[in-house]
């Protein structure tokens, strides 16, 4: 997206469509091309909700809490949107990314990678490191909404994009988003005298994602007590 008349752009060309709520899917940007697409893009969104209520309930186990405690916080429409991403051949990798650092705005987001190319990096004590690639394999990782719901334990790493001279890369992400109508906060049984509560309570946090992107902040800074 350009928002910015001089804003720094990324490397990449992007697709995003929602998935969900039915009802706010916009067919006539879904490719008709090939065939099979459509059909194959709901399965895959229905799949994609399915594997995150899994995880959603079994990290909220981990911890101890009630299994929907984290779910329940998604509210009536929860919201998936499907990003497919295309990151052509750059002929200067050492001077722009695919996709700069930053943290997703989701609760979790599903990651299918390219077969063959790899580029993202995650951010660890300063610093980064590869995500190997693992064929048709999923990769799911902590967006900031866990973040804050699991007050601070689930990490939504920073991450980041490489690109290369050589060969392009494609990669679907699929962001799963509480209504934006919804109010999330950090679970009531994971704030106690040692651990006190570290983020206030936020609504349509993902509206604020852009904004701090261009800026080049983490979003999540913003909902810090
Ligand atoms: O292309 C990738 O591997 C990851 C892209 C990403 O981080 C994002 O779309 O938020
Ligand atoms: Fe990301």
């Amino acid at each position: 997206m350009v928002l910015l008349e001089h804003q720094i752009l990324d490397w990449t060309d992007r697709l995003y469509l929602t998935l969900n709520p039915e009802d706010q899917r916009q067919l006539r940007f879904w490719p008709e091309n090939p065939q099979t697409f459509r059909e194959m893009l709901d399965e895959f969104a229905r799949n994609s909700q399915q594997l995150n209520e899994i995880l959603l309930k079994e990290m909220a186990r981990s911890l101890g809490l009630d299994e929907n405690c984290f779910l329940d916080q998604y509210g009536e429409r929860p919201l998936v949107t499907g990003k497919f991403n295309y990151y052509p051949p750059c002929p200067m990798p050492d001077k722009i990314l695919g996709v700069r650092p930053h943290a997703d705005g989701s609760v979790l987001t599903i990651l299918l990678q390219d077969k063959e190319v790899e580029g993202l990096q995650f951010l660890k004590d300063n610093q980064w490191f590869r995500v190997p690639i693992i064929p048709d394999a999923l990769f799911v990782n902590a967006g900031d909404q866990a973040e804050i719901m699991s007050n601070g334990i689930f990490k939504s790493g920073v991450h980041r994009v490489v690109t290369n001279t050589e060969r392009e890369r494609i990669s679907i992400a699929i962001f799963c988003i509480p209504d934006s109508e919804k109010e999330i906060k950090p679970a009531d049984g994971l704030i106690d005298e040692t651990r006190p509560r570290l983020y206030k309570t936020v609504k349509g946090y993902v509206g604020l994602f852009s904004e701090y992107y261009l800026q080049g902040k983490r979003t999540i800074e913003g909902a810090l007590i």
